[in-house]
This record gives C-alpha cells, sequence and structure tokens, in this order.
C-alpha cells in the first residue's frame, strides 16, 4: 500500500456522481484524474467550467484545482492511478434492466492499462448483484498480462443526493464497502480516512452540521454491498409513495397530510425525512432501481408486489396534478397554464425522469396551451425536451401573467419567495396547485391547492377575472 497519506485516483465518468467524486477527493488532498469519453465534457473541465449545476460545486472545483487533472485517455489515467473509481451511467432498458453497456466499455478500458502492480478497482455505479463479479472476469479476459496484474474489485454504492451532493460527499451517515479483498478495502480505508475521521476544513458555505456523528464504516461482501444500494433506494420511494397514498386518503376524509406525517415522525422508528407528499418521485434513481430490483427479481422467478405497489403509486400520482386542474378548469383545450420547475427537485439542472414533463405532456394532450419557467434548467429542457412545444417565459412572473392556473412542479427557493401578491394579480383565474405543499399564505381570493392537505384556502367559484385585476370579491 502507498505510505503517503494522498493517494492517485482515476475517476472514470464525470457526470454527477463522478464530478462530486472527483472534486470531493482532490478537496481531501488526493490527486484525482476525471476520465470520459465525452470529450465536450473533458474540454469545459479543462476550461474550469462545469458541465452540470450543482451548488458549491464552482468552488470546490477550484479550491482543488491544483490537485484535478481532465481526460479522455485512459492510458494517461490508469496506468498511475492506485484507486480507479468507475461512475459511469446505468441507465435503463426498456425492460427495466439497466443497461450495463458502458459499465463493460469502461471495465476493458481500465483492464487495458492496469499496471501490473496492485490497484483497486471502485464500483460506484449503481449496478444488480453479480456485476462485480463480472467486472472482474472482464478484468482478467483483457489485461494485457493477467497473471502479473493483481487487482481488487470492490463495490463502494454512492448515496449523494443530487442539489445537495457536497454535503451528502462530504458528511455521509455511511461508507459501504463491499469485497473479498482486505488489501482493497484497507486501501479504500485510507482513500476515505480524512471523510471517517471527518479531519478536514469544511469547505465555506458546507458547513458540518452541528452534533454530526462520523460516519458508520460498513463492510460487506460484493453482492451485499451491490443489494444494499438498491435495497436504500427502494425503500426511499416506497416512504414517499406511501406518504402519497395515505395523503391520497387524507383528501378524502379531510385530513391533512402534513398534520399525518408530523403527528407520526415522532415515533422514532418512523422519522420525518421522506414523507412529504407531492407529484410522485422522480430523477435519474429512483424509477430506474426500482425497475431493475423488480426485473432482477423476475429473473428468479420472485415476484416484489411492495415495492409494485410503490412504482404504481408513482404512476398515479403523477396523472393527479392535471386532476386537480380539471376539477377546477374542465376542459383545459385553450386554457393558459404556467408551469413553474421543470427540473426534477431544486437546486439541479437535471430532467431525468421529471414529475414536470409527464405533467406538460398531457396538459398539452388536453390542448392546453403551456408556458414554463426554471431557474437553472431550461436551456437543458431546449435539448432534452425538444418534442414538447411549451412556451418558454423569462421569468416567473411572465409565465404566471394571463394564466388560467399555475402548477408549481418544483420547490424552487424562487418561486418560494415570489411576490405572490404581484404574481396572481395579473392572472387570468386565481389558480394555484403547489404540488410541493410549500406555499403558505396566498392573496385570499385565490384558490389554493395542495396535495393530501385541506384545501388551505377555499372559495366556492373560481372567478375569471381581466388580466391585472387586482382584487375580486368571491
Ligand atoms: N445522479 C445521482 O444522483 C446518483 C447516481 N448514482 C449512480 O451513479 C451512476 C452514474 O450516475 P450519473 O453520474 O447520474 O450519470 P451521468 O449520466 O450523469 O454520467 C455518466 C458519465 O459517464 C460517462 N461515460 C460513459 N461511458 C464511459 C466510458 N466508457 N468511459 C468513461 N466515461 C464514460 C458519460 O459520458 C457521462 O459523462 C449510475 O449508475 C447511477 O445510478 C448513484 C447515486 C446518485
Ligand atoms: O441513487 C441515487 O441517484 C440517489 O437517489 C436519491 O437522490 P435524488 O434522486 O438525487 O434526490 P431525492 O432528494 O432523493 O429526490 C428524489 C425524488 O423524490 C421526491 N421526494 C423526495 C423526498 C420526499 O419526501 N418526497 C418526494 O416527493 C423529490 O421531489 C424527487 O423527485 C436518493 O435520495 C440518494 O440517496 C441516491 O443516492
Amino acid at each position: 500500500m502507498p505510505n503517503t497519506e494522498s493517494l492517485n485516483v482515476a475517476v472514470v465518468g464525470t457526470g454527477y456522481v463522478g464530478l462530486g467524486t472527483a472534486v470531493m477527493l482532490a478537496y481531501l488532498g488526493h490527486h484525482v484524474t476525471g476520465i470520459d469519453i465525452d470529450e465536450r465534457k473533458i474540454e469545459m473541465l479543462r476550461r474550469g467550467e462545469l458541465p452540470i449545476y450543482e451548488p458549491g460545486l464552482a468552488d470546490l472545483l477550484h479550491a482543488s484545482e491544483s490537485r484535478l487533472t481532465w481526460t479522455s485517455d485512459y492510458a494517461a489515467a490508469i496506468p498511475e492511478a492506485d484507486v480507479i473509481i468507475v461512475c459511469v451511467g446505468t441507465p435503463p432498458l426498456p425492460n427495466g434492466h439497466p443497461n450495463l453497456r458502458y459499465i463493460a466499455e469502461a471495465a476493458r478500458s481500465v483492464a487495458q492499462n492496469l499496471n501490473g502492480k496492485f490497484q483497486v478497482i471502485v464500483n460506484k455505479s449503481t449496478v444488480p448483484v453479480g456485476t462485480g463479479d463480472w467486472v472482474t472476469r472482464i478484468l482478467e479476459d483483457n489485461a494485457p498480462d493477467y497473471h502479473a496484474n493483481r487487482y481488487a474489485v470492490v463495490s463502494n454504492p454512492e448515496f449523494l443526493r443530487e442539489g445537495t451532493a457536497l454535503h451528502d460527499s462530504l458528511y455521509p451517515d455511511r461508507i459501504v464497502l463491499g469485497s473479498a479483498s482486505q488489501e482493497g478495502i484497507e486501501r479504500l480505508r485510507q482513500l476515505y480516512r480524512r471523510l471517517l475521521e471527518q479531519d478536514f476544513t469544511p469547505p465555506e458555505g458546507v458547513p458540518r452540521p452541528a452534533g454530526l456523528a462520523r460516519p458508520q464504516f460498513v463492510t460487506t461482501s460484493l453482492n451485499s454491498a451491490e443489494m444494499i444500494k438498491y435495497a436504500a433506494n427502494a425503500f426511499l420511494a416506497l416512504k414517499i409513495s406511501f406518504a402519497n397514498e395515505i395523503a391520497g386518503l387524507c383528501e378524502r376524509v379531510d385530513a391533512d397530510i402534513e398534520e399525518v406525517v408530523h403527528g407520526i415522525g415522532h415515533d422514532q422508528r418512523i422519522g420525518h425525512r421522506f414523507l412529504v407528499a407531492g407529484a410522485g418521485w422522480g430523477g435519474s434513481c429512483f424509477a430506474k432501481d426500482t425497475a431493475a430490483l423488480i426485473s432482477t427479481g423476475a429473473e428468479y422467478d420472485y415476484d416484489m408486489p411492495i415495492l409494485q405497489a410503490a412504482v404504481d403509486v408513482n404512476r398515479h400520482q403523477r396523472q393527479l396534478v392535471v386532476s386537480k386542474l380539471q376539477r377546477h378548469l374542465h376542459r383545459l383545450q385553450g386554457k393558459r397554464v404556467a408551469v413553474l420547475g421543470l427540473a426534477f427537485k431544486p437546486n439541479t439542472d437535471d430532467l431525468r425522469d421529471a414529475p414536470a414533463h409527464d405533467c406538460i405532456t398531457r396538459l398539452m394532450e388536453l390542448g392546453a396551451q403551456v408556458v414554463v419557467h426554471d431557474p437553472v434548467a431550461m436551456e437543458q429542457a431546449r435539448r432534452e425536451w425538444s418534442h414538447l412545444s411549451y412556451q418558454e417565459a423569462s421569468s416567473a412572473y411572465d409565465a404566471v401573467r394571463g394564466a388560467d392556473a399555475v402548477i408549481l412542479m418544483t420547490e424552487w427557493q424562487e418561486y418560494h419567495d415570489l411576490d405572490w401578491e404581484q404574481a396572481v394579480a395579473s392572472m387570468r383565474r386565481r389558480l394555484v396547485i403547489d404540488t410541493r405543499n410549500v406555499l403558505r399564505q396566498l392573496p385570499s381570493d385565490t384558490v389554493l391547492e395542495q396535495i393530501g392537505r385541506r384545501r388551505v384556502q377555499e372559495t366556492h367559484a373560481l372567478p375569471m377575472l381581466p388580466v391585472g385585476a387586482s382584487s375580486v370579491h368571491v
């Protein structure tokens, strides 16, 4: 094992996880080379620009610049690396199984450049149980001189959330390492020593949480580590779907999901987190990982009805938003609907499986005129959602002006801080569907619909107003 505190690390794949990992490890003092086959990303990173939006990441990137290198050439990074961390994508195939093509390609490229000394190949991508063994086989088949090479394969699942990636990377609850190689585990203990002991100066803007416990160091078999990642995401998705199911019943029996969650959350066995009802979970991983787990079950002829129900509840939840709109506006043909927020959650530009996509698609099918705004994801949407013909607004106020309804899809702070008095005064009809339950007091003549909550502001008829009218009596 190298004696120095600082290791040479190659991070393969510079997406949301790879970038967070590379920058965090450089901040902790390691020398990191990020490798990506996407040369556009590498060029941007070389210019000091980030290809993704993640709060605080640009500052940390610049603070650690001297220990960060970017390349598309495996040969420039792998031979020198003590640790190679694979963070390539594992997107879903139509049958729910993850596409492991990028993992196989990365493993082959790594194998061809191994140096013959002891190197640790870490898999951080989310992969089905058994992938670590399969990667070992790919390394054996492709390393130039298999017998001369010594290496360990370790599964090290990632638990960061987009939007809070730095916080989650620097202050993790646990670091999970699965491997049959004790030597591999020990090298990773060295890699993560500063994290484990919380022995670093917190970067500006990412303070250490008060009373923070040190991360748990969890070592397991390769298979168990791979399973831990899927089980964790499945359980979180399940919690949200449970909250959404109870929210639906709350609406029918005139109870309030927020009061209910507050009440049950004080039971320490339940807790408050990940029980916020809304438009359903989205993002790059929950749908992909629940589908992957169900598809793994199917391979073994093993049903997973609880997980399947969580997925079904989520699908239904996505449709709820438009139903709420129809309840008030009836026919949506020609109605102008403002959608605030496109990203699947605040503080990211990631649009993968964003609930806003389903909502906009449905609104368009029903003939509505859709105007959208997002503080950071508009450009991304122009690239990825070019099949949707909505109008873009340059500000939230512009989106809302003249609208028959506003749907708040993503709880960006900017929307929370809007001057709602001014915003609703410019609407044609004062109907606000808050799918994230974040709005509190709107002008009294506004209908505010939330998820699973008693109608916070009630009105019996929804008047149509001349645009710009400042008040109305109902
Ligand atoms: N996005 C997230 O918040 C989290 C993602 N994960 C998992 O981490 C993995 C990566 O996810 P993201 O970072 O979101 O993916 P991403 O799609 O943002 O990034 C993947 C990157 O890998 C690169 N790549 C593909 N093949 C390559 C190859 N052969 N060599 C070098 N680079 C290659 C792509 O060009 C891309 O830049 C996935 O398995 C995901 O499930 C785990 C925890 C959190
Ligand atoms: O494997 C992954 O990719 C990651 O997936 C999630 O992280 P992420 O998808 O970035 O974001 P979350 O904060 O978990 O939110 C996911 C979705 O659930 C929704 N959500 C979240 C929490 C909640 O209480 N209610 C709720 O509807 C969010 O709005 C969002 O659409 C997990 O939280 C991470 O631990 C995991 O590493």
